[in-house]
Formats: structure tokens, C-alpha cells, sequence
């Protein structure tokens, strides 16, 4: 059955503190793009809708996560500690900090926006199944994943990942999350 493809662009900015020396562990920002790829698993309705959901559908909440959640947000290791300052000079803004377990690579955020798309999927009850995910750091460097493994799973990201809403972190309460 055709699978469908979408795309969104986001800014970000990042630091990676695990080797000192990077030229990485200095804030910096990238503006990115994600692209999902989602197969369907139900028929699709031939001679009528002709698809299994609408784009829009499809597009509505996983692009209201991107551009109300990932748009702009400083992405940090959890044992960062200008997450400290920012939880203690402008907590306004942590609404706007993505926090990880370990480094914010592009690898990270692969695996966690492929659990949040997962979990959007089932909260939306769509027909769905993610196939592929990627995010364009840079015009030359790309990272994709086809599935997850089940450590990757497993791995105590952060619980936001698996929520279906728009938080980015798990240091604000539930009523911020939407
Ligand atoms: N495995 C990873 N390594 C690095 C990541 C990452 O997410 N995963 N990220 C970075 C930095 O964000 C960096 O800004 C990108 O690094 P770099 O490849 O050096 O970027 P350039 O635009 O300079 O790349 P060129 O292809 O040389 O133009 C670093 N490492």
C-alpha cells in the first residue's frame, strides 16, 4: 500500500558536553528538518476517500509538536548545567528546553521523536505504522532510523518522548504539556 512521507523544518540549538574538547560542547544551532514516513495498516477505502486518513489527519498533531515543541528549543543533557541556570534565572523558558538523557545528538533525537510520533500515532487511533524517520542536522549530515531496537525502547530518555502531547521535558507540569 503507498506510503506517505512528511516533512517539517525546525530551528534548534544544542550543546554536546560528553567530550570537552568538541568544537560542539559550545552552544550552537542547526535549522533542521524532519521527515516521517508512515505505511498504512488498514485498507484503503478504493473508489471512495481513496486513502486511510487525510494529510491533514495525519499532519495535525505531529506538526503541532514540531512547531510548538521542537521549534526553537534549546536541546540539553539532562546533567547539563545550564539546565541548573535555566531552572533557576529564567524557569519562564523552560518550556522551551528539550532535555535528554546523555548528549543531545542527533542520534538521541531520532530515537526520541520516533517514540513521540508512536505515541501520537496510537493516542490518534490512526492506521499507521512509522517506517522511517530522519532529521537533517546540516545540508551534509542526516540521520535515519528504520525501526527501534529494543534497548532503544527501553532507554529512560525522558517520559515526554512517550507522551502524545507537546512537551519537550519532563520538569514542567501537566497542564504545560498541550
Ligand atoms: N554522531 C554525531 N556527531 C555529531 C553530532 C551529532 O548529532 N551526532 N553533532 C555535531 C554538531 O551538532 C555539529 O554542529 C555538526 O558537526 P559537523 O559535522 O562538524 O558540521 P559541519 O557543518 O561543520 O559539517 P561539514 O560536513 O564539515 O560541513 C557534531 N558531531
Amino acid at each position: 500500500m503507498p506510503a506517505v512521507q512528511f516533512t517539517r523544518r525546525f530551528s534548534m540549538a544544542h550543546r554536546l558536553i560528553a567530550d570537552a574538547a568538541s568544537k560542539c560542547a559550545v552552544p550552537h544551532g542547526h535549522n533542521e528538518f524532519v521527515r516521517v514516513t508512515l505505511e498504512p495498516t488498514a485498507e484503503i477505502a478504493f473508489g471512495g476517500s481513496n486513502h486511510a486518513a487525510s494529510f491533514d489527519q495525519l499532519k495535525r498533531r505531529w506538526h503541532g509538536f514540531v512547531d510548538r515543541g521542537l521549534d526553537h528549543a534549546f536541546q540539553l543533557n539532562g546533567a547539563d548545567p545550564l539546565l541548573t541556570w535555566f531552572r533557576t534565572h529564567e524557569p519562564e523558558r523552560l518550556k522551551q528546553v528539550l532535555v535528554i538523557d546523555g548528549d543531545p545528538t542527533t542520534e538521541a533525537l531520532v530515537i526520541a521523536l520516533w517514540r513521540k510520533l508512536e505515541a501520537i500515532l496510537a493516542a490518534e487511533g490512526l492506521p499507521f505504522r512509522l517506517a522511517e524517520l530522519s532529521i537533517e542536522e546540516t545540508p551534509t549530515n542526516t540521520v535515519t532510523a528504520r525501526g527501534l531496537t529494543e534497548a532503544e525502547r527501553a532507554w529512560k530518555l525522558g517520559g515526554w518522548c512517550d507522551r502524545p502531547d507537546f512537551s519537550i521535558n519532563d520538569i514542567l507540569p501537566p497542564e504545560t504539556w498541550s
